[in-house]
């Protein structure tokens, strides 16, 4: 992290440091309901949801895995940009704990980053998973602003589409199923897995207008690359769903549904044997991956004699670190004015400055990387 590269010289110009922005979880059991507050903030998720999820954290120690992962990520593409000639520090931040976000981008701005890339730990638009980050990095940058420091900040295009990440989870998700039984694929389904969000955030998703690019519908193309590449790999078309965990909000309140749980439940009582799940929402195995998936819907799948069968995240793999890497270069050729060919894989190339009104929430907050 010490070494400055000289920017002019580097295929990463003009960005002297790369950002990763997460989501930030608890590492201790004291951090627990300050975290949970910081999250929920004014948005009205029931004490009740609150204590359930306070004890997922409390039966691991306090600890949540994401932070860890958010390092291991951001060490393996500093390796990897570093392989390639771009020795850049490569820097977590968080949105909802330490290491906070403006203090990660402070820590960059003193090691000499003037022009810092993002790489955000979600690859989907919705104002949960890109606009309140661009928010949050607007809040971040505006603070440091207020103490003279000089820094501005960009961010990698939405990748949902791209083949490091897309590709990725289509050839892991084959593995699992080619590794079934041949005489049980008949009987076996994929659930692709998905945070939950609530309804108007889907609708609100993506451009202003565009129905083709919101969350679900970018969900949907993953999910579809994974489709053809189990079909390829096996010989079989193995039916697949689009389903959900970790719904939160008061009951009532519409959320994106199936609940993977309740979706279990629908197989089992169609005589399926083998339910492959695939947490395409997901880039790491946090704790909506170890609780939501790992814990509870297994144990609703061993109630109903499913077997269920989880797929890996993308987490540190090689290709998925690469595609990141080749999203900073891809970006920074694009902000030195270059023409860029943007690789994408299940549908065009999302965009990386997100054009007015993409991803709007309930109110309008000043946002970073957006037109
Ligand atoms: C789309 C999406 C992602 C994926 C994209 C991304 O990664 O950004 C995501 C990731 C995550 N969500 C996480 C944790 C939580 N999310 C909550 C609440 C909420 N999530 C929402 C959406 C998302 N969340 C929403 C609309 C809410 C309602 C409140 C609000 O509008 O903000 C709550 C409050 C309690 C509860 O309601 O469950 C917690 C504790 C963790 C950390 C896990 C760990 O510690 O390992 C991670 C990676
Ligand atoms: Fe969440």
């Amino acid at each position: 992290m010490t070494h400055q590269p000289d920017a002019a010289e580097s295929a990463a110009a003009p960005y002297d440091a790369v950002l990763v922005l997460s989501f930030g979880g608890p590492e201790r059991a004291e951090d627990v309901l300050p975290f949970l507050r910081q999250v929920t903030a004014g948005r009205g998720i029931p004490d009740e949801r609150l204590r359930i999820v306070g004890q997922h954290y409390y039966d691991r120690g306090g600890r949540s895995p994401v932070n860890d992962l958010g390092r291991a990520l951001a060490a393996a593409l500093r390796d990897e940009l570093g392989a390639r000639g771009c020795p850049l520090p490569v820097a977590l931040g968080n949105r909802n704990w330490e290491p906070w976000l403006v203090d990660a981008l402070r820590e960059l701005h003193d090691q000499g980053a003037r022009r810092v890339v993002t790489v955000v730990t979600s690859a989907y638009s919705s104002y949960s998973s890109c606009r309140q980050y661009r928010e949050n990095l607007a809040d971040a940058v505006a603070a440091l602003h207020a103490e003279g420091r000089d820094l501005a900040v960009d961010k990698v295009r939405v990748y949902a589409t791209l083949p490091g990440f897309a590709g990725t989870m289509a050839e892991l998700t084959a593995d699992v199923v080619a590794g079934l039984p041949g005489e049980r694929l008949g009987t076996t389904r994929v659930a692709h897995v998905t945070h939950s969000i609530p309804t108007p955030m889907q609708t609100g998703s993506g451009p202003v207008g565009d129905d083709e690019e919101g969350y679900v519908q970018q969900h949907l193309r993953v999910a579809r690359l994974a489709d053809e590449a189990v079909t390829a790999r096996t010989g079989h078309e193995v039916p697949s769903a689009l389903v959900c965990c970790s719904r939160s909000g008061a009951p009532g309140q519409p959320w994106l549904e199936p609940d993977v749980n309740d979706h279990l439940e629908q197989l089992a009582g169609e005589g399926v044997t083998d339910v492959v799940v695939a947490p395409i929402g997901f880039v790491s195995d946090h704790m909506e991956v170890v609780y939501d998936l790992d814990t509870e819907a297994a144990a609703t799948a061993e109630r109903l004699g499913l077997r269920l069968h989880r797929v890996p995240t993308v987490g540190t793999h090689p290709d998925f670190v690469a595609g990141l890497a080749d999203l900073v270069l891809e970006r920074a050729a694009q902000a030195r004015g270059e023409e860029v060919q943007a690789a994408s894989v299940a549908g065009p190339a999302l965009w990386s400055v997100c054009p007015p009104g993409c991803c709007r929430g309930r109110t309008e907050r000043p946002a970073l990387c957006g037109g």
